[in-house]
């Protein structure tokens, strides 16, 4: 990965401008949506809707389950934007584009990023369907050096060195579960670490125990990037994994993992999630930055 794709404050500003022409929200909370789970996107009121290929600077979605539109509009009066569908490297993305909208949605005034996404358990008490909220992550490619902060630092978002510690925020996971005990289903409700890899292969056996041994929960292809770029410019950040497989880690087991099983599950989950993260909205006080 070269400097020579990092994208420049212009090209963010460009795509910025081009929204605020074509809409009035001001949305404080971005929302992405992991694969299968766009759906929370179509309960926005008053929606507005662009597909990413006609928005500047925006890749597009390649991905089944992943729609491709950025959609603007209001969840129980408060203002949001969903990206119904998000990119991920293994798709031939840069680091930069994968991460753009989360610039774009900082220059637009957004505070607060959900990043919600599928991912297979590590965790043996893990089950299908269900919710992981995310305590920390790791990073895989970062470690690696595929870093969306590499190349020249833009002061204007943020330090040359950020922390990385704390960036799930503590608030926001209390109160998510505090209205999972009000909804009645935290008896599939985690707290965990997910695991970002580059994919688009799911693991071997030897990679899943790897992965036990390093104490990580979760598993996808994607978020860890996002959530940097966000808390490198200071936005509030919180996370939900959906578990719509077991990774297998044993010899014996003869079961495979494949997308299409994945977004079933997703969809299976998808009307509780909608309701969690509307809850959390809600509840959390947007303009003071506190849950
Ligand atoms: O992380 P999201 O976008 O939810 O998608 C997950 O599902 C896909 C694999 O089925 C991978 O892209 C993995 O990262
Ligand atoms: N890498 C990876 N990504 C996933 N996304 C959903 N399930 C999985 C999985 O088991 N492994």
């Amino acid at each position: 990965m070269h400097c020579k794709d990092q994208i420049s404050h212009k090209d963010y500003q460009r795509s910025v401008d081009w929204l605020q022409s074509k809409t009035q929200h001001r949305p404080k909370v971005a929302i992405i949506c992991g694969s299968g789970l766009g759906m929370l996107a179509d309960t926005l009121q008053c929606q507005e809707s662009f597909k990413y290929s006609d928005i500047p600077g925006f890749p597009q979605s390649t991905v089944q389950g992943h729609i491709g539109r950025l959609v603007f509009g209001e969840l129980k009066g408060k203002t949001c934007v969903c990206m119904q569908g998000r990119f991920h490297m293994y798709e031939g993305h840069s680091i930069y584009k994968v991460t753009f909208p989360v610039r774009v949605f900082k220059l637009l005034g957004v505070e607060t990023l959900i990043v919600t996404n599928a991912a297979g358990s590590i965790a043996e008490s893990y089950h299908c369907g269900d919710v992981m909220i995310i305590r920390d992550h790791i990073n895989f490619p970062g470690l690696a050096g595929l870093n969306p902060l590499n190349g020249p630092n833009d002061d204007k978002f943020g330090p040359r060195f950020p922390p990385m510690s704390g960036v799930y925020d503590k608030d926001l996971r209390k109160l998510a579960f505090d209205i999972c005990k009000r909804m009645g289903v935290t008896q599939f409700v985690q707290e965990g670490v997910y695991c970002m890899v580059g994919g688009p292969n799911f693991e071997s056996i030897a990679e899943a125990r790897l992965l036990h041994k390093l104490g990580v929960d979760a598993v996808g292809m994607s978020t860890a990037p996002e959530v940097l770029v966000a808390s490198h410019c200071g936005m509030r950040v919180f996370g939900l994994s959906l578990i719509t497989n077991k990774v297998v880690k044993s010899y014996e087991d003869s079961e495979t993992t494949n997308h299409e099983t994945i977004l079933e599950v997703s969809k299976m989950r998808s009307e509780m999630l909608q309701k969690l993260i509307t809850e959390i909205i809600i509840h959390m006080d947007i303009n003071n930055n506190q849950a």
